[in-house]
């Protein structure tokens, strides 16, 4: 019998872009099972590269959304495989990349309602797998299942527009237009309108393919659709992950119906009422009860968005940053009041309903720091890590800014180099230029947060989560560029581990206990790396050429 049979515990769950992961936490709140199934690597068939397929025009990015069921199939049977006692787990809760979008055809709430034990979920959810793959050129990205699968498939469209898409600026001026302006749209919803958010997906798909938006019943963000698949029905949207999409007032907490008209037809009724965060949604599906031995009583709390799970998964307090170093770089902080600006984001708070959080995304952040290992260290992070090793702090006045995708924060592309003379370079040394690009990564992260007012105080730490927070190297820069220390918790999971910790608070729910309280047991954070004496004036040297960067 495996060891972790027979330990009552609660499941977090992450739907992330490159991968979904999962780990369990007992009632002590000790992490003691963790698994993930990586895209590209365990599901080849789907051809991704980075979890997702960047179409011909270079801005619409999907990624398929029965990779994302199969994903959870493989996972649960390796669990099961592995002796995992599934009868133990309380309740479950759960993350996705924020932003995507997932369209549910008319006829799918019967069939989650009606699954079979004896097969896996992506048999039953979208028997055909014709039209799986990017549609060759000249066909719209916004494929319909064929007409002969109707009443089978239970999608409107196979492939899910992702954050990584920019492909919606004219739905974004004509949001904008719609309330008066890009800082009203903000000081509604919390943020000006962005090419990724939800919202302008939604009207893109309306504009684009009227017939595949009329054929759908429901229309889920990544964390309410992983919600769904547990539940067997549709799962509500949750208050702070529906806060990207560009249509839920962030003080009140319900639709924008502004927003909503200026996007499409009957969204109300697609979309159904967003929950706070804390909500349990239901109890976990017949399906897994009889397939895998979930207890019946096991609660389904609101999935939200990967980022907000990770602040709960940190237990971040005011004064903290977070630097989330996943396949995007995320900055967030903890806000007692939403201060929207025309840069950056206000998320309604998962943990706690009267507050909220600010956060900063850039889309060049592991996969560019990958390319660049790639080119100049042999595809080997140890070397990566020897050029920082072997290199100064503040790399001799030398600077670089990478941008191989158009950047979200500042919205720019391209690799640009400064030398110590400020003149504008084509190259630097290998280890120079490894350097450049994680100094002018972090540089770039504390102005903007700067810009959001944030300051860092004596008492400021900064936690450092996602795959990169493994690199103590890379942690040394990000502790010298904001001149505080910086704290890891014992698995860079965070998203899971704070979507377990929801779920025991969800356990709770009912009781006002404060999330606080529920997670007052847990692994403290641990010290990664403290500044270098001297880093600060290193920094005050080079913050005169970052004005490029802002
Ligand atoms: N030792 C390392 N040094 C730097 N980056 C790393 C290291 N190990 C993993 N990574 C990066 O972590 C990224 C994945 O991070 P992760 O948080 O799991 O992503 P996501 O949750 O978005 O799927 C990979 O793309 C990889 O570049
Ligand atoms: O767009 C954002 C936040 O606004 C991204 O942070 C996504 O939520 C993707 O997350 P990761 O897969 O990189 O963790």
């Amino acid at each position: 019998m495996a060891e972790h049979a027979g330990r009552r515990c609660c499941l977090g769950w992450d739907f992330s872009t490159q991968q979904v992961k999962v780990v369990a936490v007992d009632a002590e709140l000790n992490v003691f099972y963790e698994d993930s199934v990586h895209f590209d690597r365990d599901l080849l068939e789907f051809g991704t590269q980075g979890g997702v397929h960047v179409h011909e025009d270079g801005l619409t990015v999907t990624s398929p959304v029965l990779m994302w069921v199969q994903a959870l199939d493989i996972i649960l049977e390796k669990m099961k495989a592995s002796g995992f006692d599934f009868s133990q787990v309380l309740a479950l809760s759960g993350a996705g990349q924020q932003h995507g979008s997932v369209y549910w055809k008319a006829g799918a709430s019967q069939v989650l309602a009606s699954l079979s034990p004896d097969l896996l979920l992506h048999e039953q959810l979208q028997p055909s797998r014709t039209l799986l793959r990017v549609p060759p050129s000249g066909i719209s990205p916004w494929d319909v299942m064929p007409p002969g699968d109707a009443g089978k498939a239970c999608f409107s469209i196979s492939d899910c527009p992702v954050w990584m898409d920019s492909s919606t600026t004219a739905q974004c001026r004509q949001l904008e237009a719609t309330v008066g302006g890009a800082q009203a749209l903000s000081c509604l919803t919390g943020s000006r309108a962005y090419e990724r958010f939800t919202g302008n997906q939604i009207a893109k798909l309306y504009q684009q393919n009227p017939e595949a938006y009329s054929h759908t019943e429901r229309i889920s963000l990544v964390s309410s659709f992983a919600a769904s698949l547990f539940l067997g029905s549709h799962s509500p949207i949750d208050y702070s992950d529906g806060s990207g999409m560009n249509l839920l007032r962030i003080q009140d907490k319900v639709w924008s119906q502004a927003c909503l008209g200026a996007c499409a037809p009957h969204l109300e009724e697609k979309l159904g009422l967003p929950v706070p965060s804390c909500s349990v949604v239901g109890a976990i599906s017949s399906y897994f009860v009889q397939r895998y031995g979930f207890p019946p009583g096991c609660k389904v709390v609101a999935f939200t968005g990967d980022n907000p799970a990770s602040l709960a998964g940190m237990r971040l307090e005011e004064g903290d940053i977070a630097v989330s170093l996943g396949t995007s770089d995320t900055l967030f902080l903890w806000l007692q009041e939403p201060t929207p600006t025309l840069e950056g984001h206000i998320f309604c708070n998962p943990v706690d309903p009267q507050h909220y959080m600010a956060l900063l995304c850039f889309k060049n952040g592991s996969l560019m720091r990958e390319k660049i290992r790639d080119e100049l260290a042999s595809s080997s992070w140890s070397e990566f890590s020897k050029a920082l090793q072997s290199t100064e702090m503040g790399n001799c006045g030398n600077l670089g800014f990478y941008f191989d995708v158009m950047e979200i924060t500042p919205e720019i592309i391209g690799r640009h180099r400064f030398s110590a003379e400020n003149h504008e370079v084509s190259a630097f040394p290998w280890d120079v230029e490894i350097r450049a690009l994680i100094e002018g990564q972090f540089m770039a992260k504390k102005i903007h947060a700067e810009g959001l007012g944030y300051r860092v105080m004596p008492k400021t730490k900064i936690l450092a989560t996602g795959g990169a927070s493994h690199n103590r190297d890379i942690l040394q820069v990000l502790a010298d560029v904001f001149g505080t220390p910086v704290y890891v918790i014992d698995t860079a999971n965070s998203a899971c581990v704070g979507s377990a910790y929801r779920a025991f608070h969800g356990l709770a729910a009912g009781t006002d206990v404060p999330f606080s309280e529920v997670v007052k047991l847990a692994p403290n954070p641990r010290l990664a790396a403290a500044p270098t004496p001297g880093a600060s004036q290193v920094r005050d040297h080079q913050s005169s050429f970052v004005a490029f960067a802002s």
